[in-house]
């Protein structure tokens, strides 16, 4: 990172002595979504904007529909049948003219209403008998079959507020109520470094080693909120580490493995030498908790996920995405809920369980230990159990995952 001062390299003792305060997992949630500023607005064309978030509210530029439009194919009739047929076509795209009391005219789906149009019978509804148009059907009330201008939204209604993550659904809104750009917030930059000697990239697992499946697991998802500038593998040694991060342009470096206190966990270390300070260091969840959240003296921040790849997982939804959310200027997400299954809590820390729900209650997956990954491959989120010594809750938070 640009300015940081690296200090002398070597075995020197932590300064940052690891996991000195736990904090409950409520806390070091909040404690990340405060760790940062939303990052300057943006102007962005719609098709550029997938993934951002609204940095002011969408407000619509328009009455939606703009104009009472025909909802079906048929005709638009003016008054109680049976109608006068004037000959002729209304089409979307058109600017009919005025329908007299009596008459009807050929309408299509989309197509502005003739002013002095009452209703628009379908076509299946009526019968044509030279000039004579009759309703097939009969109950004909005014507006039938008839968007009226407005329906959707006036002009000047908000449709979003700002801070709203931006979906499909949202740049179509948007295109409807007359936007061509937006104004977003800058996504954060995030560079991922995967720690471990033991690691490989190809192939089987062999001689003791694992497949490394953090950097596929993590890229993709971390792209749904960030621009991913970087995926390094780093051996374990403590100054490629310091120098990793130090050198990092990122807004945010997230790092896996290293967490704990073993022989090569260089993590602490590393950030005590660099002048970090601590955020978050270990939380009261399982799994996970080791995980950890600093601030870089360049203003940057870095998130240590644990190397246990579901503990990286519960890493990411308790500080990366908080994080990378407010960087981003998304709102925070309303938690959603869900009855709790056979859900277990630990007395002490609070447990994140790969679940899946079937009508509306949360069930474990089997295969959710820290090392596993099979569980969550099935899972509709993560169900957040409160530390209780008490009987199972009866329902749970449901943390998604955010990444389809
Ligand atoms: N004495 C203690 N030992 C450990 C504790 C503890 O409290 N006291 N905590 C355990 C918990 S909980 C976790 S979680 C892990 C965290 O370990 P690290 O973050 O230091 O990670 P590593 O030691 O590097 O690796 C742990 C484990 O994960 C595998 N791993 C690492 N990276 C990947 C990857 N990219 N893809 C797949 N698997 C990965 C690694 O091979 C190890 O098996 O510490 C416990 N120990
Ligand atoms: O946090 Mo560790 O999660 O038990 O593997």
């Amino acid at each position: 990172m640009p300015g940081m001062a690296s200090t002398s390299a070597g075995n020197a003792a932590p300064v940052v002595e690891p996991h000195s305060s736990v904090l409950s997992w409520d806390r070091a949630r909040a404690t990340a979504r405060d760790a940062g500023e939303a990052l300057p607005v943006e102007t962005r064309p719609l098709h550029n904007a997938h993934g951002r978030a609204l940095a002011a509210p969408l407000i619509a530029r328009t009455d939606l529909p703009s104009f009472d439009t025909s909802a079906m194919d048929g005709w638009a009739v003016s008054g109680p049948g049976p109608w006068r047929l004037t000959g002729g076509e209304v089409l979307a795209g058109d600017a009919p003219s005025p329908l007299a009391t009596g008459d009807a005219v050929g309408i299509a789906t989309g197509a502005p209403l003739p002013p002095g149009a009452t209703s628009v019978l379908r076509h299946e509804h009526g019968r044509v008998d030279g000039e004579r148009l009759t309703d097939l059907v009969g109950g004909r009330t005014d507006g039938q079959d008839v968007r009226p201008r407005g329906r959707e939204c006036a002009e000047g209604d908000v449709l979003l507020p700002a801070g709203t993550a931006i979906t499909p659904a949202v740049l179509g809104m948007a295109a409807a109520a007359g936007y061509d750009r937006l104004e977003v917030h800058q996504r954060p930059s995030v560079e991922l470094l995967v720690l471990g000697d033991e690691l490989l990239d190809s192939g089987t697992p062999r001689d003791g080693r694992v497949r490394d499946a953090l950097s596929p697991m993590l890229q993709p998802w971390l792209r749904t909120r960030a621009e991913v500038i970087g995926c390094r593998r780093l051996p374990d040694e403590l100054d490629a580490l310091r120098e990793a991060i130090a050198a990092s342009t990122a807004d945010v470096v997230i790092t896996t493995g290293s967490t704990a206190a073993g022989p090569v966990d260089h993590l602490h270390t590393a950030l005590g030498e660099l002048g970090a300070r601590l955020l978050v260091d270990s939380v009261a969840v399982r799994p996970g908790h080791p995980m950890l959240l600093a601030a870089l003296p360049d203003g940057g921040r870095l998130v240590g996920l644990p190397g246990n790849p579901l503990a990286a997982v519960a890493g990411v939804v308790t500080l990366a995405m908080p994080l990378l959310d407010r960087l981003g200027g998304h709102s925070a997400v309303e938690d959603r809920t869900a009855r709790a299954g056979d859900l277990l809590p630990h007395p002490e820390s609070t447990r994140l369980v790969p679940v899946q729900v079937r009508d509306g209650v949360a069930q474990p997956l089997a295969f959710g230990g820290p090392a596993m990954l099979r569980g969550l491959t099935l899972a509709d989120g993560l169900a957040v159990l409160p530390p209780s010594e008490g009987p199972p809750p009866e329902d749970v938070v449901l943390l998604p995952l955010g990444w389809g």
